[in-house]
C-alpha cells in the first residue's frame, strides 16, 4: 500500500481510538466518547457525478464538534477517497465478505477495503439480514473487519412484528451476543447501531426515551458478555429516520452516542444540517 495512504488510515484509526479514550478505560464510570459520531449510509444510491456534487455542496467541513463517516457504494470508495480526506470525513464500507481473498464472485474482502482507505465497515444491516445474512456471517465479518484494522459497525434491531410480539430485547440480545463472537480482543474497536427495522426509511423515529432504554440494555449486554470497560467505550448509534429535527434530542440521551443515517445523508444540505444541529 502507498505509505502516505497507510499513514493517513493509521492516523484516522488512532483518532478514533483516542476519541474512545482507551486509556484508563476500566476506571471510567460512563461512556467514553467525547464527540458524537454520525455515520452516513448511502446504501445503493448516488452516481459518481452525484457524489462529486454532494462534496461540492458541503459548506461546513471539516467538522470539529463531531466525527463524520460516509459509507458510499463500494465502487465509489476509491474515486471519493481524496474528497473525503479534504472534508475531514472518514471513509466506510457498507459490507465486506466474511472470508479473506478467494473464489467469491462479486464480493469484496476486508484487506482491499482497508487498502482503499476504509476505517469503518457496516455489518449486519437489516436490509442484508432480510436478504439472508446470518448471525454467524455477521460474527465472521466482524472478525474480518477487526483483523483488517477497520472498525465494525454492527446493526441490530427488531422488526415491527417482533416488537408487537414483545421480542425486542430477545432479538437484540441474540444479535449483539452473536456479533461479539467475532471480537477476540478486549480492546478491539467495536460500534453498535441500534436500528429498529420499523423506523428505517419510514419517517417513524423511535421516541428518544425508548431508544435510550434499548441503548442502555445493549450496554448492559456488552458488559455482561465482555466487561464494563468494554461496554463503556463502545459507541452505540441510533438509526431509523434520523434528521436534523430529531438528532439533538436523540444524542442528548446518555447512551446514544451518535447516529447511522440513511435518507437524510444523501443531500449535502440535509447531511450538514444534522451535523450543525449537534453544535
Ligand atoms: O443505515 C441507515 C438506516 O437504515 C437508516 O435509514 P434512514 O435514515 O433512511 O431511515
Amino acid at each position: 500500500m502507498d505509505s502516505a495512504l497507510e499513514k493517513h488510515i493509521r492516523q484516522v484509526v488512532q483518532q478514533v481510538l483516542s476519541s474512545l479514550q482507551l486509556t484508563d478505560i476500566e476506571e471510567q464510570p460512563s461512556i467514553g466518547r467525547s464527540k458524537p459520531l454520525i455515520v452516513a449510509n448511502w446504501k445503493m444510491n448516488m452516481t459518481l457525478q452525484e457524489a462529486r456534487e454532494f462534496f461540492s455542496g458541503l459548506t461546513d467541513a471539516p467538522y470539529e464538534h463531531c466525527e463524520a463517516v460516509i459509507c458510499p457504494p463500494a465502487p465509489l470508495l476509491y474515486p471519493l477517497k481524496e474528497l473525503m480526506q479534504q472534508a475531514g470525513i472518514s471513509l466506510g464500507a457498507q459490507n465486506l465478505h466474511e472470508k479473506p481473498k478467494g473464489a467469491h464472485t462479486g464480493e469484496v474482502h476486508g484487506e482491499l477495503l482497508f487498502e482503499l482507505g476504509c476505517s469503518h465497515v457496516i455489518i449486519g444491516h437489516s436490509e442484508r439480514r432480510a436478504a439472508g445474512e446470518t448471525d454467524e456471517q455477521v460474527a465472521a465479518k466482524v472478525h474480518q473487519a477487526i483483523g483488517n484494522s477497520m472498525i465494525p459497525i454492527v446493526c441490530v434491531g427488531e422488526t415491527q412484528l417482533q416488537r408487537e410480539l414483545g421480542l425486542t430485547k430477545e432479538v437484540i440480545r441474540t444479535q449483539v451476543e452473536s456479533a461479539l463472537a467475532g471480537v477476540t480482543e478486549e480492546r478491539s474497536p467495536f460500534i453498535i447501531a441500534y436500528e429498529p427495522v420499523w423506523a428505517i426509511g419510514t419517517g417513524k423515529t423511535a421516541q428518544p426515551s425508548d431508544a435510550q432504554d434499548i441503548h442502555r440494555e445493549i450496554r448492559q449486554m456488552l458488559a455482561e458478555k465482555k466487561s464494563i470497560g468494554f461496554a463503556n467505550r463502545v459507541p452505540i448509534l441510533y438509526g431509523g429516520s434520523v434528521s436534523a429535527s430529531n438528532i439533538q434530542e436523540l444524542c442528548a440521551r446518555e447512551d446514544i452516542d451518535g447516529a447511522l443515517v440513511g435518507g437524510a445523508s444523501l443531500q449535502a444540505h440535509s447531511f450538514e444540517a444534522i451535523l450543525k444541529a449537534l453544535r
